[in-house]
């Protein structure tokens, strides 16, 4: 089925500026959207816990922090952009009580509203925008001038008027620059899940460690994997991103395509698309939802152990060193752009 894709001129902004908007969570997403909003004229507040280690630098931009009950009864526009573990809560305790008609309540990403986590009430409308991109690069593409393309969905539209609404919102963070897709919560959140998890992070993560394992534990110099398995991945990848793999293709050398057309396959094969049907079963059967919710209740003894095994892989510490050696490369991950 052909989707239906939007940009600036079909966005009306003056929608999303005529709204009091509360962004609930200051972290990746939130500071991204909050700031880029506020730039685009939009009347913002932020919602923070008590304590939150992310007021600082939120005031530290000027933004207006207040609890979460109090942005949400301000505002007629909540955007959770809080970790996906920890929404049901904050809105039971916090934001469904402040709920009026003809407010919206809008998410970042479907998890909540697709597995059953969230179950909001019948006069507001429940929307998405959905930035395909980590947060700080959607704040630095958006003050560059350029966007990370954006999801739409609408899950309920009470007011009639939703889909403009969650259209204005994605423009007003620079989504519209690059197109704007509609979707479902279903498809957004089936497809995110998947494509982080098999390709974009646990893939691609996989692919660059066993890659320099497998050249430093025969023998070859770890600064010299280094470059060839991640470095200059970004490299390549660049390429796909401006021109597809075609255009990847065309940059290589022709020894490096032939091992391409005849290796890869031996690499990615048949048994890896099999577990990669294997994971997206688990995500559309809820079997990932259910254990990565029962991980976090259980105060993520998994998460940090691997976290920490990954944070020790010797590629970290190769890749340290060399970064630093190059200035232009290790550009901070900063709260602003
Ligand atoms: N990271 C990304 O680029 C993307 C994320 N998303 C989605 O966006 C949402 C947010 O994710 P992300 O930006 O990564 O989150 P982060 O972990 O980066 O930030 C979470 C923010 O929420 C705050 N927070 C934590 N607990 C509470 C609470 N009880 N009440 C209010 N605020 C709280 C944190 O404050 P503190 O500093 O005090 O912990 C922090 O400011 C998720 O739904 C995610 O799936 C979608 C697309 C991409
Ligand atoms: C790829 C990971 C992501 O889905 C994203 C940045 O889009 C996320 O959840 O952070
Ligand atoms: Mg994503
Ligand atoms: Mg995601």
């Amino acid at each position: 089925m052909a989707v239906e894709i939007f940009y600036d001129d079909d966005a009306d902004l003056s929608i999303i500026q005529g709204r009091k908007v509360a962004v609930i969570g200051y972290g990746s997403q939130g500071h991204a959207h909050s700031l880029s909003l506020r730039d685009s004229g939009v009347d913002v507040r932020i919602g923070l816990q008590e304590g939150s280690k992310s007021r600082a630098k939120a005031e530290e931009q000027g933004l207006r922090v207040l609890s979460v009950a109090e942005a949400a009864a301000e505002a007629d526009v909540i955007m959770i952009l809080a970790p996906d573990t920890k929404q049901r809560f904050i809105y039971e305790e916090h934001i469904a009580a402040n709920l009026k008609d003809g407010d919206a309540l809008f998410f970042g990403h479907g998890f909540n509203i697709r597995y059953d986590l969230i179950k909001p009430p019948a006069n507001v409308d429940v929307a998405m925008v959905a930035p395909k991109g980590p947060g700080h690069l959607v704040r630095r593409q958006f003050v560059d001038g350029k966007g990370v393309p954006c999801l739409i969905a609408v899950e309920q539209d009470a007011s009639g008027n939703a889909q403009a609404l969650a259209l204005s919102y994605a423009a007003a963070i620079g989504g519209a620059r690059a197109g704007v897709i509609k979707t479902t919560f279903t498809e957004e959140t089936e497809t995110d899940l998947f494509g982080e998890q098999a390709v974009l992070c646990g893939g691609a993560s996989a692919l660059v460690q066993t890659g320099f394992e497998v050249l430093t534990e025969a023998g070859y110099a770890p600064e010299i994997a280094y470059f060839e398995v991640l470095h200059e991945l970004k490299l390549i990848v660049d390429l796909m991103y401006e021109g597809g793999i075609a255009r990847q293709r065309y940059s290589i050398s022709d020894t490096a395509e032939y091992g391409d057309l005849t290796r890869g396959p031996r690499v990615i094969s048949p048994a890896v698309k099999e577990e990669m049907k294997k994971i997206l079963g688990e995500i559309q059967d809820g079997t990932f939802a259910r254990e990565w919710v029962a991980e976090d209740e259980a105060g993520r003894p998994n998460f940090t152990k691997l976290e920490e095994q990954g944070n020790q892989h010797p590629i970290e510490k190769t890749g340290k060193k060399l970064r630093d050696l190059m200035s232009w490369v290790d550009r901070p991950i900063t709260e602003t752009a």
